[in-house]
């Protein structure tokens, strides 16, 4: 064979019924692929690993789905670049529900009042993230987005407060908030302080929303309708991992089920909120999981038509229990990362809007994803946690400047967008300063210096 490159997809070491095997064949669903048409889990298999009856990745195949990926991303959304000007402001790291590729979290007991044990997290009361996002909406931000772990003091409401504590389970994740050093206040009480005026808040994800309502029989249309009144505008579709239960047992065995998590996104849709959707891949699964993964988004978006963006988040691994146990030694490959997206591209034909993100890829590869398929680069962000705390070495901001100069440096208009993509404006790459101008108190002006928002990349990249 020419030139084929390893993957990092363990072989054989889990036993997983789905396995990337299909009788169709690579040739076929590349010319599907390129004519438009609907593929389906076994094209995308074929896709995918270059040709499911070969070893490893077939580089002129995959140069040939990064092909079909780009013209079909130039057809769907143009040459535009879209990235948001938003702050990442998580509201506590309390989690105890253990995923083994997650290193944001520190257990909750560490931030019981009187615990004699140190820890490097933290909580926010609602005031504190208030005065966050209000200091953030100055400067000309348009998004908030808000993921948090499941503190077991958090409720959605006082009136979830008072079943808590009226229950006698044991099993429901539940401590009295007094019982901690800081109070994160309710769900709706972070909602309410975060919902600044004329600030979109994204915020809540399916993890989060269940976390919302257990303990009782409130549906997640309930959950969500209540969030929505408090100011939530739309839901990160994270906690998606894999959406395959038998992957989902393996790294995070804590969590809803992939049927549940897709039961709470329908819900947020039918409230009338917008949401995103995500993959975190590069861990324990094959790429039959990946693909399999792309149809339940697909399917869930024929039916809610809200999903306004996929996200890959590829896997970063150094710092978390899944490395520390010596179950997986590194993540995707690049090659693989390539794949992931285009294959995004072609599958998800009812999705507009693919994302690269700069946290994941670093900027260099994250502006080659733009080639592959991707239309959008994320966000300024502006702080970074659950990526760092992995060991990942990207920053944690990017400025207007940065952005227009990586994205013309490659031929492509920068276009600033608000978070649903309704509205664009695009930059005048001749035209600096560059600064945001959406946001409710957006007038231009940069929104972090361009030496700020190097100098963050660079010192973390430095450690
Ligand atoms: C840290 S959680 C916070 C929100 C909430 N606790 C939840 O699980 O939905 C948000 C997402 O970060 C992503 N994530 C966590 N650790 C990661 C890692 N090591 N590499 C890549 N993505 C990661 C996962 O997709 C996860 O669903
Ligand atoms: N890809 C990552 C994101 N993406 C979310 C965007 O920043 C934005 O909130 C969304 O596009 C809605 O407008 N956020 C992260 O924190 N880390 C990522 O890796
Ligand atoms: N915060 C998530 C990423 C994310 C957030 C919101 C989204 O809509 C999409 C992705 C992470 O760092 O992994
Ligand atoms: S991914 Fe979310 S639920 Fe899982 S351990 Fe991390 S913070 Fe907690």
């Amino acid at each position: 064979m020419v030139d084929a490159a390893r993957t990092n997809v363990p072989r054989g070491e889990f036993d997983f019924d789905c396995v990337p095997e299909t009788d169709q064949s690579f040739e076929n669903a590349l010319a599907k692929a390129s004519d438009g048409e609907r593929l389906t889990v076994a094209d995308g298999i074929e896709l995918m690993t270059t040709g499911s009856d070969r070893e490893g990745i077939d580089l002129e195949r995959k140069e040939a789905v990064l092909e079909a990926a780009d013209r079909r991303r130039a057809e769907m959304v143009g040459d535009e670049v879209t990235f948001v000007a938003n702050l990442n402001n998580n509201v506590t790291t309390a989690c105890n529900t253990g995923c083994l590729f997650c290193n944001f979290k520190d257990t909750a007991q560490q931030f019981e009042e009187g615990s004699e044990e140190t820890h490097d997290g933290f909580t926010k009361t609602p005031a504190e993230s208030r005065e966050i996002v209000e200091s953030a909406r100055e400067t000309g931000i348009y998004e908030v987005t808000s993921v948090s772990g499941l503190h077991p003091g958090l409720a959605l409401d006082d009136e979830h407060l008072e079943i808590l504590d009226a229950s006698d389970r044991g099993d429901l994740n539940y401590k009295p908030p007094a019982a901690y050093e800081t109070d994160p206040g309710t769900y709706v009480a972070q909602m309410e302080a975060m919902n600044v005026e004329g600030i979109h808040l994204h915020s809540m994800t399916p993890e989060e929303a269940y976390h919302a309502r257990r303990g009782t029989d409130w549906s997640y249309e309930e959950v969500y309708g209540r969030l929505a009144d408090a100011g939530l505008d739309s839901v990160p579709g994270t906690a998606a991992e894999i959406l395959v239960d038998e992957v989902r047992g393996v790294i995070c065995p804590g969590k809803i089920g992939s049927d549940e998590w897709v039961e709470a996104m329908e819900a947020a849709a039918e409230v009338g909120l917008d949401t995103t959707a995500t993959i975190m891949y590069g861990h324990v699964e094959n790429e039959a999981h990946r693909v399999m993964h792309l149809k339940r988004i697909r399917d869930l978006q024929d039916r809610t038509d809200n999903i306004t963006e996929f996200v890959p988040l590829s896997f970063v691994h150094p710092n978390t229990p899944l490395a520390e146990r010596g179950m997986i030694d590194s993540g995707a490959t690049t090659h693989e990362d390539e794949l992931m997206i285009a294959v995004s591209r072609l599958f998800l034909d009812n999705v507009e809007n693919v994302q690269s993100s700069w946290v994941k890829y670093g900027d260099e590869q994250g502006l080659k994803m733009l080639s592959c398929g991707a239309n959008d680069f994320m966000g300024t962000i502006l702080s970074e946690e659950i990526t760092k705390r992995a060991g990942g070495k990207f920053g944690e901001a990017r400025s207007f400047a940065e952005y227009v100069e990586m994205i013309t440096a490659i031929g492509r208009t920068p276009v600033e967008r608000s978070t649903d993509y309704r509205q664009t404006r695009v930059i005048d790459s001749a035209d600096p300063p560059f600064g945001p101008e959406l946001g409710p108190a957006a007038d231009g002006t940069p929104l972090v210096s361009d030496t700020e928002g190097r100098a963050a990349s660079e010192t973390v990249a430095d450690d």
